[in-house]
């Protein structure tokens, strides 16, 4: 068992915390708290990505698991194995853990095999260990290439199977598809979540792409000022977000105001399902996905909008409508070859369950 525990983790940067020493840098006494008393379990075996916008601190809390940085409170224990804690800090090279960095970061003068045979410290079993991991990352017989011979998706291999070689306890990878192209980034994401699946690694994964968190991981942790906002499997949190803020960060949200009660909520688009009773009866605001309105022929009896955008997608498109009683507009998404233009009318109407949050929709 090698599960992932992180209670009350707090860390800031300032002169007293271990911070930027950056000339010019101003100079606090209390410092710029990033993690905030942050919590999180990721279970044996599973990948978690970290989600969270740009400067949210998920690269600190990636630092202070790997032991980079030392944490003002909280603990890290990995396996039952306290890591961090009050008085306890293990230093990077003894934690067993493994790091897939931003861009490979291969070392340049050694092959993919002696990159990935580094950690190994049984110098018996290192060429076989080395055959196997790069086997397992889809590079079998790639061993002999230096790293400016293979592509930026291949590094990108290599560096996991390099952090995988040691039989680490955990592992971490920071944003590791960042300086891939798009079209190669979905298959590399799939051969390093089917590598890390096989090895039944538990592992942590940084990013700020949704669709990348979503797609790749077992579990989603969404960062907010400097705490967990939510944690769930990745259609937990994209059907029940815990705020209209995830609901607004991880995919698109249509966000009503609307008036809870019981397991309704009364809307300027009708009166609406909700997923579970309002735990607050009252205003609040009612959460939508954009694929959850249909479109309909105006009847003048329905709630209907006017068209002011179309973006198309190819496999589908998202239409943006000025709604009578609604002062935000509203994303309905579509299949690819509806035609409609902006100055168009239409009807519209909310299908399927939706969450309700108490309170304005950016609390
Ligand atoms: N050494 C440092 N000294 C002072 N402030 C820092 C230092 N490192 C990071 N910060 C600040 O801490 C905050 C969190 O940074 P961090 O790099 O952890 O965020 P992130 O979520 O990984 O961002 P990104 O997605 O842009 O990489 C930012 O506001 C950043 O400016």
């Amino acid at each position: 068992m090698t599960d992932l525990r992180i209670e009350g983790l707090t860390k800031a940067y300032g002169p007293d915390h271990g911070g930027s020493t950056t000339p010019g840098t101003p100079r606090s006494s209390t410092g710029t708290t990033v993690l905030d008393g942050l919590s999180l379990d990721v279970p044996s075996g599973s990948l978690a990505a970290v989600l969270g916008p740009s400067g949210c601190g998920k690269t600190t809390l990636l630092r202070v698991i790997a032991g980079f940085l030392r944490a003002d409170a909280g603990t890290v224990t990995v396996g039952g194995r306290t890591l961090t804690a009050p008085g306890t800090h293990v230093p990077p090279e003894r934690r067993q853990i493994g790091i897939v960095p931003q861009e490979g970061a291969l070392f340049p003068h050694l092959s993919a095999a002696r990159n990935v045979a580094f950690g190994v410290t049984d110098r018996a079993a290192r060429q076989r260990r080395a055959e196997e991991m790069l086997e397992l990352v889809g590079l079998a017989g790639y061993g002999g290439r230096m790293p400016h011979e293979l592509s930026g998706g291949q590094q990108q291999r290599v560096a996991l199977a390099r952090a995988l070689a040691p039989a680490p306890a955990l592992v971490l990878l920071d944003e590791p598809f960042n300086a891939l192209d798009s079209a190669l980034r979905a298959g590399v994401r799939a051969d390093v979540r089917a590598a890390l699946h096989a090895t039944g690694a538990t592992a942590v994964l940084v990013t700020h792409d949704q669709q990348e968190a979503l797609s790749v991981a077992d579990l989603v942790a969404v960062i907010h000022e400097g705490r967990v906002a939510q944690c769930g499997t990745p259609h937990d949190v994209y059907s029940r977000p815990a705020s209209p803020w995830v609901a607004g960060f991880v995919g698109d949200a249509v966000l009503l105001p609307g008036t809870a009660s019981n397991g309704t909520a009364t809307t300027a688009l009708g009166t609406i399902e909700l997923r579970a009773p309002a735990e607050v009866p009252g205003n609040g605001t009612v959460i939508l996905r954009p694929e959850q309105l249909r479109l309909t022929e105006p009847t003048g009896t329905t709630p209907s909008g006017t068209v002011t955008d179309v973006r198309y997608y190819g496999h589908d498109a998202v239409i943006t409508l000025s709604v009578e009683g609604l002062e935000r507009p509203v994303d309905v998404r579509v299949d690819g070859h509806l035609r409609l233009r902006p100055g168009d009318r239409t009807g519209l109407h909310p299908t399927g369950r939706a969450t309700f949050h108490a309170g304005p929709p950016r609390h």
